[in-house]
């Protein structure tokens, strides 16, 4: 979503300064780590689990290909990934929180997914890897907290390969008003206090309302990945609209 104002961004509902946004999402990642896969599963109803198989299933990763499970966490995708591609291939599990990477990197260790899996501390809009590196890339439930959605983007371009693909799952705009209203009052009153309840964090849980409804719609990213360089783009809307699978080539 484009900022008014060069200097500002949003962080859920509250206009903050830029450099101000990513220290206060690492604050609200730092916090729900621990509980982070438990409270994927009550607030989703597992249903987060069905969203992930979707996007493997979008994915086209075969045997011997090289992926980049960006803003990871607690690495869903890229244990998933890693079975695919098997020996020859490589996932990297990417994110900037050094507390949602150990989770990931100790979840992952004691599933015995082991070999094919490196885990990088990297900033989404940064991405510390060469040109043209990765046949795929992921981002889950992670765009939505990068300060600079547009440089993201295209750091995500540039290290992937010609041919290669960008898969975004993200929190969208749902489509039917009924729903809209049901899930209004769900995400404003009910998420934060099983926040509170299991995490013991509210706040959180209330920034992550604030920020599903502060992120561009359909539509709007689909014309920020193509601004970015990406072709072919598409969108696939999952429950509803509430969460969207888009889809985009480099040629
Ligand atoms: C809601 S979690 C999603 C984790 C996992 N992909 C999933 O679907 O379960 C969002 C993740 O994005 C990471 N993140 C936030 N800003 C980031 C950035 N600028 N670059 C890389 N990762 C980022 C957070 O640290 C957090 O682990």
């Amino acid at each position: 979503m484009a900022d008014n104002n060069e200097e500002t961004t949003h962080f859920g509902f509250r206009t903050v300064a830029k450099e101000e946004k990513a220290g206060m999402v690492a604050d609200v990642f730092h916090s729900v780590a621990a509980k982070y896969d438990l409270m994927n599963d009550l607030m989703s109803l597992g249903i987060h689990r069905i969203w992930k198989r979707f996007t493997i299933d979008c994915s086209g990763v075969r045997r011997g290909q090289k992926v980049l499970d960006l803003a990871g966490g607690t690495g869903d995708l890229t244990a998933k990934f890693s079975r695919i591609i098997g020996e020859t291939g490589e996932v990297v599990l990417a994110d900037i929180n050094s507390s949602m990477l150990k989770m990931g990197r100790d979840k992952l260790r004691n599933k015995g997914v082991l070999g094919n899996v490196s885990y990088v501390q990297a900033n989404a809009e940064a991405l510390p890897f060469p040109d043209n590196t990765f046949d795929c890339i992921t981002i889950s439930f992670g765009l939505r907290n990068v300060t600079d959605k547009d440089k993201a983007l295209a750091s995500m371009f540039r290290v992937l390969k010609p041919g290669g693909r960008l898969l975004i799952l993200e929190f969208s705009r749902p489509v039917f008003e009924p729903l809209s209203k049901a899930y209004d009052a769900y995400s404003f009153h009910v998420l934060p206090r099983i926040g509170e309840l299991v995490a013991k964090d509210a706040e959180s849980y209330r920034y992550l309302a604030e920020s599903i409804r502060m992120h561009p719609d359909q539509e709007t990213l689909k014309q920020m990945m193509t601004s970015a360089g990406f072709e072919n783009t598409s969108f696939h809307n999952l429950t509803g609209g509430i969460v969207a699978l888009h889809r985009g080539f480099k040629f």
